[in-house]
């Protein structure tokens, strides 16, 4: 099994990371505070207050998870095309694979690190939340201190399957809309790119950050249910399942519900995306 694709996607998906951090800071900061009037005055208080090292608080967890779930996802996705096609990732420029298949390959690498990516997740979500100022004295500290320290609560209140909670409705999101990311790739890059040929780094560019937003778009309902459940237990009202939280959600703020965040998050996706195949695809191309 090539392991390149594992290795590539691991890189690629931390520099992504990197430079998607400030609008994932940005995005949580207008999610969970009523201080800022926008994105551009929440840009603006950030930097005079904090300078740029404001914008990549909370870096160092997401970098070390990224390097399980980019690594599953696109080594998952190009180890099941070998399967489907038989041609390696150098062999598939001269012979494209039909978008059944890449849909498949893209759905099963979604499935797969979807389920490495719930623990991770679910404690990204949880401390994200967390609106307490921090060290003000005399104030009561907030439930958790850090990662290491949430997981170890969550893992000794509820046990392993705690650390899973949610996991049902981040799979239901990540699995399609992974396999959509994948065919949208594909299809934008064949339609820049003369037949046979190694599509340019500007097609790359582009066709990666259309991937990330339009997969992110089909994602958004999801995610916002998903967020909720991993919530749920914790301050909300507990769910009887994932249905109900749709229909309870939507009842209490309207259908408009589905799409918050959807903004920042496409802002987010495209330059992120358009990195993590910029770098996954120079990598594998110079690794011959
Ligand atoms: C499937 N879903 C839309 C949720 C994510 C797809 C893009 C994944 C990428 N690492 C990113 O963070 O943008």
């Amino acid at each position: 099994m090539p392991a390149e694709e594992f290795v590539a996607g691991w890189i690629s998906g931390a520099l992504g990371l990197v430079l998607g951090h400030p609008f994932d800071t940005v995005k949580v900061r207008l999610q969970t505070q009523t201080t800022y009037r926008g994105i551009v005055d929440c840009m603006v208080k950030t930097y005079r207050h904090e300078s740029l090292l404001g914008f990549f608080k909370g870096m160092s967890f997401p970098i070390a998870s990224i390097a399980v779930v980019n690594s599953v996802l696109f080594g998952v996705y190009s180890n099941a095309l070998l399967a489907l096609t038989a041609t390696s990732h150098q062999e598939r420029r001269a012979q494209p694979p039909s978008y059944t298949h890449v849909f498949i390959a893209g759905c099963t690498g979604g499935f797969l690190q979807a389920y490495c990516l719930a623990p991770f997740d679910l404690i990204k979500v949880r401390l994200q939340n967390q609106t307490e100022p921090r060290a003000k004295p005399g104030s009561p500290p907030p439930r958790y201190r850090g990662p290491v320290h949430c997981a170890a609560s969550i893992f000794q209140a509820e046990g392993p399957r705690g650390l899973f909670r949610g996991a049902w409705a981040l799979t239901l999101r990540d699995t399609p809309t992974l396999g959509i990311y994948f065919v949208t790739y594909e299809w934008l890059c064949r339609q820049f790119t003369p037949d046979g040929q190694t599509p340019s780094s500007g097609t790359v560019l582009v066709a990666g950050g259309f991937a990330g937003i339009t997969s992110w778009v089909a994602a958004t309902p999801l995610d916002v249910i998903k967020s909720r459940m991993q919530m749920a237990g914790l301050k909300q009202r507990a769910y009887g399942g994932l249905l109900d939280c749709m229909v309870s959600s939507a009842r209490q703020e309207g259908l408009g519900v589905f799409f918050r965040g959807l903004t920042i998050n496409s802002a987010r996706a495209f330059p992120v995306n358009a990195v993590t195949f910029l770098s996954y695809e120079h990598l594998l191309l110079s690794w011959g």
